[in-house]
């Protein structure tokens, strides 16, 4: 526990105020190093509060003044994480003369996250959503064509022999990957705001973990991360509205474990610091929980390198989170239609419309709305599209039974995306030597095969259920017939 132990002496050295009486901090052997409960905590009591300039962002960082703020901006360093992971980079090369070195040493510098896996292993994940969410290869285009040509055009601040040193490819991401498992998107202090004290800002935005507004009027706004990777043209457009200078790496809040449902504190903001405040009492030698959203495995894993498993209502074990993403195309492919200038057309007006291109299977199983809405509009003939489009209006989600057989095939053929059987991977499962990366794939696909088959088996039961009850109909029904028979025999 050295690292930490200098960690929190630097902490209260630079006007931290952490609460020794209550709040400890030690190894979990699951989770990693993480905060616990000295003795018994009541709800709504301060654990502990970080000064804002302890934070760790474009804001606090010197680097951008250095630069020009000028020049920042010309280089889209305010865009994404880039400016960020630059000055993590240069504030590291600055060894103890920065105010971070002692934080910076305490941050893990190797990761079980997908981003470093193999080739071999990512396989592991098809039919997840996790690879194509990775993003590897924009990052690394970031990196050459953003943070390098900074770097190299300014050897007073990147002397050239450090940058083989701290401004490598992966270094860049380390510290990548040290904001999204780690970082905060926190409000900025806005001078402009009058208000005193807890009335300080708007709430803020989430990034890798959420920050509260004021505990009064504390209200979670959770949004997506502004991640570093993955941001097309249009996005980085649209990035550029979106200043990424709140996301912020927070000193010992982010020593905070999480797991699906066990959230006991949060931070909040103030106008002069941040606060870690108990959310719920909780008993002394019990683990001091923040929430990273009850994200699903394959976010858990993608994000942080871990996965939750926990009892689930019918005995099995996995992330109550846990969710299916399919794509939009897959309705086009379960109609057999032709991918075709018109289907294309019908897909691209949905998504004007502001359709998404996945929609999202729950573990409720309940079908996603948005997947009829979909299947009705593929299913139009041309007249009823075009006075769709002329009213500018996409059809009502009315599931019926020829809507839920498409959907049904949907299912279907997402299921078909993963390489192995349901039951395979639950025989794998019971390997308790299979390694650590191939294990977490496994418990993600799992969990998301899961959804598909008990939702499949829910819709197959519902059509076994509407069919008896159509030949139920068309039967004559045997009370009339009975009556008849009485009738006639009362005769
Ligand atoms: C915000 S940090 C928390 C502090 C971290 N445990 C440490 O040792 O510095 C997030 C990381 O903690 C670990 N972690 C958090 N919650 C976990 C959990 N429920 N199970 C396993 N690992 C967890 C993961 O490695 C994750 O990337």
């Amino acid at each position: 526990m050295d690292a930490v132990s200098g960690l929190l002496d630097w902490f209260q050295a630079s006007g931290g105020f952490l609460d020794k009486s209550h709040v400890g901090f030690t190894v979990f052997p699951d989770c990693g190093r993480g905060a616990v409960a000295l003795q018994d905590i009541p709800e709504g009591h301060i654990l502990f509060k970080i000064p804002r300039d302890l934070l760790l962002s474009t804001e606090t960082s010197a680097l951008p003044g250095h630069v020009g703020l000028a020049r920042w901006r010309e280089e889209k360093m305010h865009v994404g994480w880039v400016g960020l992971i630059l000055c993590m980079m240069w504030e590291t090369a600055q060894g103890p003369r920065s105010k971070w070195s002692k934080y910076l040493e305490s941050l893990p510098a190797t990761f079980d996250t997908p981003m470093f896996w193999s080739a071999l292993e990512l396989e592991e994940l098809k039919g997840t959503s996790v690879v194509e969410k990775l993003g590897k290869a924009d990052a690394e285009r970031e990196f050459r064509e953003k943070l390098l040509p900074m770097v190299q055009s300014h050897p007073d601040l990147f002397p050239p022999d450090t940058i083989p040193v701290h401004y490598t490819l992966e270094i860049y991401h380390v510290m990548g990957s040290r904001i999204l498992s780690r970082s905060f998107d926190v409000e900025k202090d806005d001078p402009e705001d009058e208000t005193e004290g807890e009335e300080a800002g708007n709430t803020s935005l989430g990034s890798a973990m959420d920050v509260d507004a004021p505990q009064e009027d504390a209200e979670s706004i959770h949004s997506g991360a502004s991640e570093h990777a993955g941001q097309d043209e249009d996005a980085e457009e649209e990035a550029e509205e979106e200043e990424s200078s709140g996301v912020s790496m927070v000193p010992l809040a982010d020593m905070l474990n999480a797991r699906y449902g066990s959230e006991n504190a949060k931070l909040y903001y103030e106008k002069d610091d941040l606060r870690m405040v108990s959310t719920k009492s909780i008993k002394a030698g019990e683990q001091i929980w923040n929430t990273y959203g009850d994200l699903p495995n394959a976010e858990l894993l993608r994000r942080y390198g871990h996965v939750d498993m926990l009892a689930l209502p019918n005995g099995d074990l996995g992330n109550p989170g846990d969710v299916v993403e399919i794509p939009a195309d897959l309705a086009v492919a379960a109609l057999h239609m032709a991918d075709s200038p018109i289907t294309r057309e019908r897909i691209d007006w949905w998504l004007e419309q502001g359709g998404d291109d996945v929609v999202v299977l729950e573990s409720d199983l309940e079908v996603p709305l948005a997947l009829v809405a979909l299947i009705r509009l593929l299913r139009l003939t041309t007249d009823e599209w075009e006075k769709a489009v002329a009213k500018d209006k996409v059809p009502k989600p009315k599931l019926d039974d020829t809507v839920l057989t498409v959907v049904r095939a949907v299912l279907e053929h997402r299921l078909k995306e993963y390489p192995s059987s349901l039951d395979d991977d639950v025989v794998l499962l019971r390997d308790e030597s299979l390694p650590l990366n191939k294990r977490q794939a496994v418990i993600v696909r799992v969990g998301e095969k899961r959804i598909l088959t008990s939702a499949i088996q829910k819709i197959a039961a519902q059509q076994s259920d509407a069919q008896s009850s159509r030949k139920r109909k068309m039967q004559p029904q045997e009370g009339a017939e009975t009556g008849r028979t009485s009738k006639t025999r009362r005769r």
